[in-house]
């Protein structure tokens, strides 16, 4: 789990920034809101003023008119039920604030993640970025509900009363305003100590929720070696474990908190009585008791909750900050453009590229391929195959040298006709816990005539029917009730399905049968002419007949030309490749 850092500075003003960043469109609401609360608090004080009235002016003289009597209480009823009832709405707009303001940014963490280059998911890490988007969102979504309810509409309650006690007694108001430096000082304490075992309850709720997905995951490995007791056990201890600090945590609780502080109200009460007690003989009078023993009893819990929400606080401006990291994190401009790609001819000129600039990949590489045919790509591991794929794709740019499409450089085309005009099958097949039908569009706007063409044209068409439920049938996460060949095939079907003019294989074949590589070889030599093929493979059958294979060997180009002609090269790499391959099977 990750431990909370103390806030920086930096992060207390990313968090605001933040916070007004997200709330921008509903500053409206936030002043009406503050503007109510207000009212709702000047309200909430006159309740204990009309009582010391009604006591000073009715009960002690005894002077009983039922038409002021009425009047008094009625007053303190309608005040009452009016705060009450503002309190309600303003409570209920605030809430709404916060949370169309976290929809709106939680959509917005997660518009600019699916934009971020993909050199930032090289070194970002996964359960990072998703506790980002959703952990730390939520966490944002408390900074609201904490400033903009509990400290906001309390402090305004609170400063309310002392107002009314100032202006009853300023005296007896300084005395009750030694609660707040007392109230402070314990909840500090109370956090010191209870903060130990709040983040020890943490770590294993954490430790529980990492052990409950890692057995689920591991679920075949998991019953296959018999480990159910042992995970259980193990399971059974961290839960006690959790347990134990939950217990800890409600200790300090119970023995410091509210005992704590109750015996400083009832102090402090002792004190106003004394207090009272001593100037009653120069004219103070009952009334004023009765309404500062009731402020007294308003302010204790305002402040309790906003000492309170100091150390939850504290998590929030951290988690707010790391979101507006994120959300800072520089992402390519978006290109728009009539470009589109009609043909598919690939030129790369003198290409140099390295994810490092000091470490470089690929050299000076030249390359043309025509349009329609079809190219595999060989070479050892980390000879640069993928990396040259990614470019190619336009997920990295290159140090110098040129790729252009049909003539036109490839930064030029704009990012939705790019991606329309490309389709990439990669290694892993990367299949939604979804059905057929979406599996194959991916949220594409795809025609059924043309979704079940792209089946075809992938040879799955067939098993597809066989499902009980053909292209309706949902396919479990991860695809998890096909075949890997198959969800080879689906993965093709959904590059296809978008009429690619360039279609990219990444080691497609690499992990699928001998009968299903047929399929995808077939698959492929189909395409020919009509798109234009580049192809990574390991398994040498399934670019064997590819009109050009392109040998990489540490970033260069070592060999060109078609298996046959590679296969005459003496001592060539590709050959020594084939025949390496021919003895394994
Ligand atoms: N995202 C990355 N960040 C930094 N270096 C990388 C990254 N991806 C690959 N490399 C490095 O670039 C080099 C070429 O890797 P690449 O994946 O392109 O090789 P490959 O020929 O596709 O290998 P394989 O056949 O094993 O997939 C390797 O040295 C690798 O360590």
């Amino acid at each position: 789990m990750q431990t909370e850092a103390t806030p920086q500075p930096r992060n207390t003003r990313q968090a605001i920034a933040l916070l007004l960043h997200a709330a921008r469109s509903e500053k409206h609401h936030v002043w009406k809101g503050g503007f109510w609360l207000i009212v709702a608090a000047l309200l909430e004080a006159a309740g204990p003023l009309l009582g010391k009235y009604f006591i000073d002016h009715t009960l002690i003289p005894r002077r009983f008119d039922p038409m002021e009597v009425g009047l008094l209480l009625g007053g303190i009823l309608l005040a009452g039920a009016i705060a009450c009832a503002i309190r309600y709405t303003q409570l209920a707009r605030l809430a709404g604030v916060a949370m169309r303001s976290v929809r709106r940014l939680r959509e917005e963490v997660y518009g600019h993640v699916l934009r971020l280059p993909m050199a930032f998911f090289d070194k970002a890490i996964t359960g990072q970025l998703v506790s980002r988007v959703t952990n730390d969102t939520e966490q944002v979504k408390n900074l609201y509900v904490q400033v903009l309810f509990v400290i906001l509409d309390n402090s305004i309650v609170v400063l309310g009363a002392f107002a009314a006690m100032a202006w009853l007694d300023w005296r007896l108001m300084l005395i009750v305003l030694t609660l707040v430096p007392t109230v402070v000082v314990i909840v500090w304490f109370y956090q010191r100590w209870s903060a130990p075992a709040v983040s020890r309850a943490r770590q294993k709720r954490s430790d529980i929720n990492a052990l409950m997905s890692e057995s689920i995951a591991g679920m075949p490995v998991l019953q296959a070696s018999n480990a159910q007791v042992r995970f259980r056990q193990r399971f059974d201890r961290i839960n006690q474990q959790h347990l134990g600090a939950r217990i800890a945590e409600m200790r300090v609780n119970a023995w410091l908190l509210r005992p704590m502080l109750d015996l400083i109200n009832v102090l402090l009460l002792v004190a106003v009585i004394y207090s009272f007690g001593l100037s009653a003989f120069s004219g103070l009078q009952i009334g004023v008791l009765y309404a500062f023993v009731s402020y007294l009893g308003r302010v204790v819990d305002p402040l309790i909750q906003i000492t309170l929400q100091f150390g939850q606080l504290q998590q929030a401006i951290v988690a707010a900050a790391r979101v507006d990291t994120l959300l800072q994190e520089h992402r390519p401009m978006a290109v728009t453009g009539p470009e589109r790609i009609s043909q598919g001819a690939v030129s790369i000129q003198r290409l140099r590229f390295g994810y490092n600039p000091d470490t470089v990949i690929l050299h000076d590489l030249s390359l043309q391929i025509p349009a329609g045919a079809f190219y595999g790509l060989v070479g050892h591991t980390g000879s640069g195959k993928s990396t040259l794929l990614s470019l190619l794709l336009r997920f990295y740019q290159a140090q110098s040298g040129d790729i252009s499409i049909d003539g036109i450089p490839l930064a030029q085309f704009s990012d939705a006709h790019f991606r329309a005009d490309v389709g990439l099958v990669p290694q892993d097949p990367f299949l939604l816990a979804a059905s057929v039908r979406e599996n194959i569009a991916m949220g594409r706007d795809i025609a059924e005539h043309d979704l079940q063409s792209a089946a075809r044209a992938a040879h799955c068409h067939d098993f597809i029917m066989q499902l009980e439920q053909g292209y309706d049938t949902l396919l479990g996460e991860g695809g998890a009730r096909l075949s890997v060949g198959q969800k080879q095939l689906i993965a093709i079907a959904r590059a296809l399905a978008g009429q690619p003019r360039i279609l990219f294989l990444d080691e497609a074949t690499a992990h699928i049968d001998s009968e299903t590589e047929q399929i995808v070889q077939l698959a492929l030599t189909e395409l020919r002419g009509r798109v234009t093929v580049i192809a990574i493979a390991h398994r040498l059958s399934t670019i064997r007949a590819a009109d050009c294979i392109v040998v990489l060997n540490h970033g260069h180009i070592q060999e060109q030309g078609n298996h046959e002609a590679l296969m005459a090269i003496p001592q060539g790499v590709y050959q020594r490749l084939y025949l390496l391959q021919q003895l394994e099977s």
